[in-house]
């Protein structure tokens, strides 16, 4: 199972939803820089489930064990491998699984692929549990692009049909990017965090679920990085935003509408301010040729709902080849989409600390 990514800075995820531990290694990472661990502790608890009514009720406390790749607080230059315990588990809920998949998880092309060896338990490793390594890589990559003036921040754009207010696509202030990672449900316009709750937790009263988008923003990039192609910004954030469980969509600024747009409306404009080259509108969303051009990055994620839904549903056992009823039992996320927000950031920023890297050295 290749969970691997990265051309400079190389991430490399390993564990199990029910194994003794989850982790990462990240290599790559410049020496010398600082790692603030309760800030990275902050950034790990907004993802850890179990925290919040609208989660899973499997609480973890998520708090990673470094075991190397940093000297007194410091990158070393040798790869850091950190590890989380998994100390929550009730692997009863998924006895029957491998025989029995379950709709829209990865149940039944994983007993293909892997032949019944897989684990299943807790979604294996194909469970979004293994995105609480990815904050750690992520959390430390947006430490070391803050402190070079790059902020990433991301909030819930729609839950189901409920809408927050968008991000402005000429930028935000860090500020607001902030605020918006503080908040314990992360949405622009207060007013939308109950209406949000309530369309989740109605539908888990009826055993269903809910999905959603993410709206992400980077700002401070300088116009010049990233590569034509395969190694360009979208390529390399799409690949790593779609490793991401559950996600189904990915697009960049003004996206899918864009196709209904003429040339006159879609095309960014040119302009000097302060002597500097911006556009005028951004709905390239900062990418042109795979190269950022200096404005905000700016995309969105769409996430379905969450597969493991209490409702009985229909299936085929594989041992019998018989059409059978589904009852999953278990704790599921009604929806995924607001523990999903800094999965969202981790990634954003292990993938523009990756292009910064690839450019020549001054920008880093
Ligand atoms: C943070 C997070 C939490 C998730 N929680 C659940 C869950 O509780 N139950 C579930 O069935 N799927 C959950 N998923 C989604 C599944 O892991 C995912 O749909 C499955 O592995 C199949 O992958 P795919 O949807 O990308 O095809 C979660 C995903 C993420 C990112
Ligand atoms: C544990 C996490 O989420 C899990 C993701 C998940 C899945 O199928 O993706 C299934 C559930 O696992 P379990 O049945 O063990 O409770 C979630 O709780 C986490 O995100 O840390």
């Amino acid at each position: 199972m290749a969970s691997y990514f990265g051309k400079h800075i190389h991430i490399s995820i390993f564990g199990q939803s029910h194994s003794q531990v989850i982790g990462v290694t990240v290599d790559g990472l410049p020496a010398g820089e600082s790692v603030d661990l309760e800030g990275l502790q902050r950034f790990l608890h907004r993802r850890a489930p179990g925290w919040d009514t609208t989660a899973t009720a499997r609480k973890e406390g998520d708090i990673p064990s470094i075991l190397c790749g940093l000297l007194e607080g410091e990158t070393c230059g040798a790869p850091l491998t950190a590890i989380i315990e998994n100390t929550n588990i009730r692997s009863q809920d998924y006895n029957d699984l491998c025989d029995k998949p379950r709709p829209a998880h990865a149940d039944f092309t994983a007993q293909i692929k892997y032949g019944g060896h897989q684990d299943v338990r807790g979604g294996g490793h194909f469970s979004g549990r293994l995105t609480a390594p990815l904050c750690i890589a992520g959390g430390i990559c947006a430490q070391l692009l803050s402190r070079r003036g790059i902020a990433i921040g991301a909030h819930i754009r729609f839950i189901a049909q409920i809408e927050d207010k968008p991000f402005d696509p000429l930028g935000e202030q860090t500020e607001v990017l902030r605020r918006v990672q503080a908040a314990s449900f992360p949405v622009l316009d207060p007013n939308v965090e109950e209406p949000m709750r309530a369309v989740i937790l109605q539908a888990q009263r009826e055993g269903d679920s809910v999905g959603g988008v993410v709206e992400c923003m980077v700002t401070g990039l300088p116009a010049g990085v990233g590569s034509p192609m395969f190694q360009g910004l979208e390529s390399q954030l799409a690949a790593a935003l779609f490793a991401i469980p559950a996600v189904k969509g990915v697009e960049f600024g003004t996206g899918f509408q864009c196709a209904n747009l003429r040339g006159s409306e879609n095309n960014d404009p040119f302009i000097l301010e302060d002597g500097a080259i911006r556009t005028e509108t951004n709905h390239a969303g900062g990418i042109l040729g795979g190269i950022s051009n200096g404005m905000p990055i700016l995309f969105r994620v769409a996430f379905k709902p969450t597969p493991s839904i209490a409702q009985s549903q229909r299936t085929v056992r594989l041992s019998t080849h018989t059409e059978e009823e589904l009852h999953i039992t278990g704790r599921h996320d009604p929806c995924i989409v607001p523990r999903a927000v800094p999965v969202v950031e981790a990634v954003a920023a292990a993938v523009v600390l990756d292009a910064l890297l690839d450019q020549n050295t001054d920008h880093i």
